[in-house]
């Protein structure tokens, strides 16, 4: 009988997290669900727990941690609560686990991210923020650890989904990519008006249901920026072999256009537990509970150029893209306390790429920074730094 692939999900309480344990729910003769990993939800990681029944349940507060493992153990189940960042990278790397879902989000996750690449995990990749801190640090992470790299992000598993399962062949397939972009919420709003919008209005995005943070990135399109960063590693392509393109019904994923023109595309319902799927049982295909597309239900599909003044954030991703190694992290960092700004509602949505830009322009990376895991912690450090003094300068 086949071994079933035991799955480490961490932030298994988020929007990927979740739809990651529901499809493994559907197949459970072909996957387990052996640890799980939360930040603040410890009510709903306790459910979780009882639902899935994992080995190791993980939290960073030491008292939330004791709390949780008392609740489990009154409840009858003999899950391990560990505690701390350290756990994520120690259970990202355990020997017991041969998957990991990397679903938290920011870099907070790079460390676990790089701890399952070094032990040559199944590292299933939603967290895109940490490949944009990362860069090719963390591609040589992968390699050196024989890890199997395979993207979640629905842009990037389209393309993976459209290329050859021989990777040294894609250099001989792929003329450029096309990344696919909805354009969020404020595709179409009068410009001179964002200044004002609000948290709730910026994470309604029109087609999918996500955490507040990628929702944001996704209304100022810094989503796509990231996204554009993500492929460069994953593809090992340069930035003039990346495009986006708008496309409002967010129905094609993202386009492959190989050397003779032929374009390739995947398309579907706009529903994560397709490529989280695809990536848990690669390269085999499952169910995953994703509805079927029916085409008859669009009046047509749209594609536009992004408006580069409209969305600055995108703007700025590009530039960083080209930029000295390390810009990446800088641009990431940045977003990361801008967007956290803006939600809590002390920056306006106008302020996010202003204050990425002002930190690009003032934060330069140093060669020694980028070679290292500390290194690179220490420019997200610098740079959330300087974002918070900018935050406190008009
Ligand atoms: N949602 C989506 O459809 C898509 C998401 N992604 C990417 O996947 C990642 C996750 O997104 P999403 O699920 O929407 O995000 P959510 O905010 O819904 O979930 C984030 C998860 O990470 C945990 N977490 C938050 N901060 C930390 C931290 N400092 N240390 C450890 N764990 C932490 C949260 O725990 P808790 O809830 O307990 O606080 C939660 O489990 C992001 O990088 C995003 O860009 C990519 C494509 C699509
Ligand atoms: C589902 C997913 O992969 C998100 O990254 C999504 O692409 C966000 O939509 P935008 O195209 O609006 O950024
Ligand atoms: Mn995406």
């Amino acid at each position: 009988m086949k071994q079933r692939l035991r799955v480490c999900v961490l932030g298994s309480t988020g929007s990927i997290g979740a739809n990651t344990l529901d499809v493994i729910a559907r197949h459970p003769e072909r996957f387990e669900a052996v640890a799980l990993t939360a930040h603040s939800r410890a009510d709903e990681l306790f459910q979780q727990c009882l639902r899935h029944r994992p080995r190791w349940a993980c939290l960073p507060d030491p008292a939330a941690a004791l709390d949780l493992q008392r609740r489990l153990r009154e409840a009858g189940l003999s899950t391990e609560v560990l505690q701390g960042p350290a756990a994520l990278e120690q259970l990202a790397a355990h020997p017991e686990v041969d998957a990991v879902m990397a679903a938290i989000v920011g870099a907070a996750g790079l460390s676990p991210c790089l701890a399952a690449a070094r032990a040559g995990k199944r590292l299933m990749l939603a967290n895109k923020e940490a490949l944009v801190v990362g860069g090719a640090f963390f591609m040589r992470a992968v390699q050196a650890g024989g890890a199997t790299l395979l993207p979640v992000d629905s842009e990037h598993s389209a393309i993976f989904q459209c290329l050859p399962e021989a990777r040294a062949r894609w250099p001989e397939v792929i003329d450029h990519l096309v990344l696919t972009a909805s354009g969020g919420p404020f595709r179409q709003r009068d410009p001179d008006s964002l200044h004002a919008v609000t948290p709730d209005e910026a994470c309604a995005h029109p087609n999918w249901i996500m955490g507040r943070k990628i929702s944001v990135d996704s209304a100022s399109m810094m989503n796509k920026g990231l996204e554009l960063i993500e492929a460069r590693w994953l593809f090992d392509l340069p930035p003039e072999r990346l495009k986006v393109l708008i496309h409002p019904q967010s129905i094609v994923h993202s386009m492959v256009v190989c050397r003779d023109q032929s374009v390739l595309a995947q398309l579907g319902t706009p529903d994560m537990r397709v490529p989280i799927a695809y990536a848990l049982s690669f390269p085999e295909r499952i169910e995953s509970g994703a509805a079927p597309l029916n085409l008859l239900d669009f009046a047509a599909l749209q594609f536009e150029a992004p408006d580069l003044r409209r969305f600055p954030a995108l703007a700025l991703a590009w530039q960083a893209l080209r930029g000295p190694e390390g810009s990446t992290a800088v641009l990431n960092a940045a977003n990361e306390v801008a967007v956290a700004s803006f939600l809590a509602g002390s920056l306006r949505f106008t302020g996010i790429s202003e204050l990425v830009a002002r930190c690009l322009e003032q934060v330069l990376p140093a060669a020694d920074e980028v070679g290292s895991v500390a290194g690179l912690l220490e420019l997200d450090a610098r740079t959330r730094a300087k974002a918070q003094e900018l935050l406190g300068k008009p």
